[in-house]
């Protein structure tokens, strides 16, 4: 919505500027679009120790038991039941210890052993009776219950057998993952690439980095949360430049991002109706093929999508503040989960405890806090005063709501980071 001074298109541009229908495409078809565009990136192998974040591209098997070997689930005493229940007041000899790591597999003779928690179970020893539960003089226990055979031990395969599925295509590999994995000793997995981001704001009231501000000039906030929300989502930002309202410098960035291969350039600004507005011209101009220029949403309505000329997509966010948030949480992640072989996210129905002014046709993203009711039905009340240039609210916010009109009360929550969804 730029105004003022002398144009920013240059002139060989001008004859090129295109009128924009009025008419609008809605959120699902929009998003259909854009994913109708979108392969699962190719595979990498990686080393497990690099790969949190990452989206494995082929199902992982077992490779062993775990747990591998039978052993104790409780520090006390190893016993051998057999088929014979043990009763409470019988005794047993001790002989030996058994701890964690010990490779002893057999205590001959003694019908007890001391043993400790995830000690293997020495050969021949079934039962594990707790340290408290027993009365120990010299070398010989009394039980003081009844005891029921094989309690306290852990079975070898009682988590995971031998060749059982373990992790599926597709699923992120989160700090549970990572757990399994490393259990299982696998030190390696098969994951998508990460797709390779190139970040463009535009604006020339844009102020490099921190520092006092001249006078109508403002910090570059969508920059750095473009860069965090990217990488959250599992992307690499490969470049993030500011540009004034020139598509000459626009389009030197734009360059700079195809030599590094990337798959998909987000632009922030200049995309709506204004004098400055140079983008959906300079993607005609390009030889870019638009997808779809002003989707009925709000906030954000402004937002474009094309297909560059040598291959990757661009994604061209409205510059208010929410409208980014909206365009990376509702266009770009959804994307970036496509390219990374994820399945679409399943977000929470919930019922909004208001509903702003809902626009019939219109799909709205508001932002809102979960709690429970009464009743314990999960509910979602709006934060305060939202504006697409309002930044505040969106850090007092735990979900994005998606509302429209035709649902009434109930919306769908999404976690504000996409990343965090699984
Ligand atoms: N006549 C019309 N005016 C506007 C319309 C419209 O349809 N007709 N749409 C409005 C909507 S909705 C939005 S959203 C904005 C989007 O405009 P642009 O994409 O052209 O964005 P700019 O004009 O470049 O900037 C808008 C706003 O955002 C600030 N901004 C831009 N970049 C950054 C940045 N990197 N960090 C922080 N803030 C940024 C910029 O200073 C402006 O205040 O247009 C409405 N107008
Ligand atoms: O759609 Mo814009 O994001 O409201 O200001």
């Amino acid at each position: 919505m730029r105004g003022r001074d002398a144009p920013p298109v240059p002139s060989l541009l001008q004859h090129r500027l295109v009128r924009y229908a009025s008419h609008m495409i809605s959120y699902e078809d929009a998003l259909a679009t854009l994913l109708a565009e979108t392969q699962p990136l190719d595979t990498e192998r990686v080393a497990i120790a690099d790969a949190l974040g990452r989206v494995l591209a082929s199902d992982i098997a077992s490779t062993m038991r775990l747990p591998a070997f039978d052993n104790a689930a409780m520090d006390g005493y190893a016993l051998r039941a057999g088929t014979a229940a043990l009763s409470k007041g019988s005794i047993h000899t001790v002989r030996g210890m058994q701890a964690a790591g010990d490779v002893t597999l057999e205590q001959t003779g003694a019908d007890s052993c001391e043993i400790a928690t995830g000690a293997r179970m020495p050969d021949g020893f079934d039962t594990v009776v707790p340290v408290e539960r027993i009365e120990r003089e010299g070398d010989t226990i009394r039980l003081l219950d009844d005891t029921v055979r094989g309690q306290h031990v852990r079975k070898a395969g009682d988590d995971i057998a031998h060749d059982e599925p373990a992790l599926p295509a597709g699923r992120k590999i989160d700090a549970a993952a990572l757990m399994l994995l490393a259990a299982l000793g696998i030190d390696e997995a098969t994951v998508r690439r990460q797709p390779r981001v190139a970040i463009i704001c535009t604006g020339k009231e844009l102020h490099a980095g921190a520092g006092i501000l001249t006078p109508g000039s403002i910090h570059n906030s969508n920059g750095p949360f473009l860069r965090a929300a990217l990488t959250s989502c599992g992307a690499h930002v490969v470049q993030c430049d500011t540009v004034g309202d020139d598509v000459i410098p626009f389009g030197a960035s734009l360059a700079r991002a195809l030599d590094r291969h990337v798959d998909l350039v987000v632009t922030t600004g200049a995309v709506s109706a204004g004098r400055y507005d140079f983008l959906p011209a300079a993607m005609a101009a390009l030889g870019a093929r638009t997808l779809f220029h002003k989707v009925a949403i709000r906030p954000g309505k402004p937002l474009l999508a094309a297909r560059l000329a040598n291959g990757p997509l661009l994604m061209a966010l409205p510059g208010n503040p929410m409208a980014v948030a909206v365009g990376m949480r509702f266009f770009v992640a959804p994307l970036i989960r496509t390219m990374l072989g994820l399945s679409s996210e399943r977000p929470l129905r919930v019922l909004s405890d208001e509903t702003p002014d809902l626009r019939e046709g219109l799909r709205h993203f508001v932002l809102a806090n979960l709690f429970s009711d009464d009743g314990a039905r999960l509910r979602a009340r709006p934060v305060g005063r939202q504006t697409a240039y309002r930044m505040l609210p969106f850090t007092q916010a735990q979900v994005w709501l998606s509302l429209s009109s035709a649902d009434g009360n109930m919306a769908d929550a999404y976690p504000l980071d996409a990343g965090h969804s699984p």
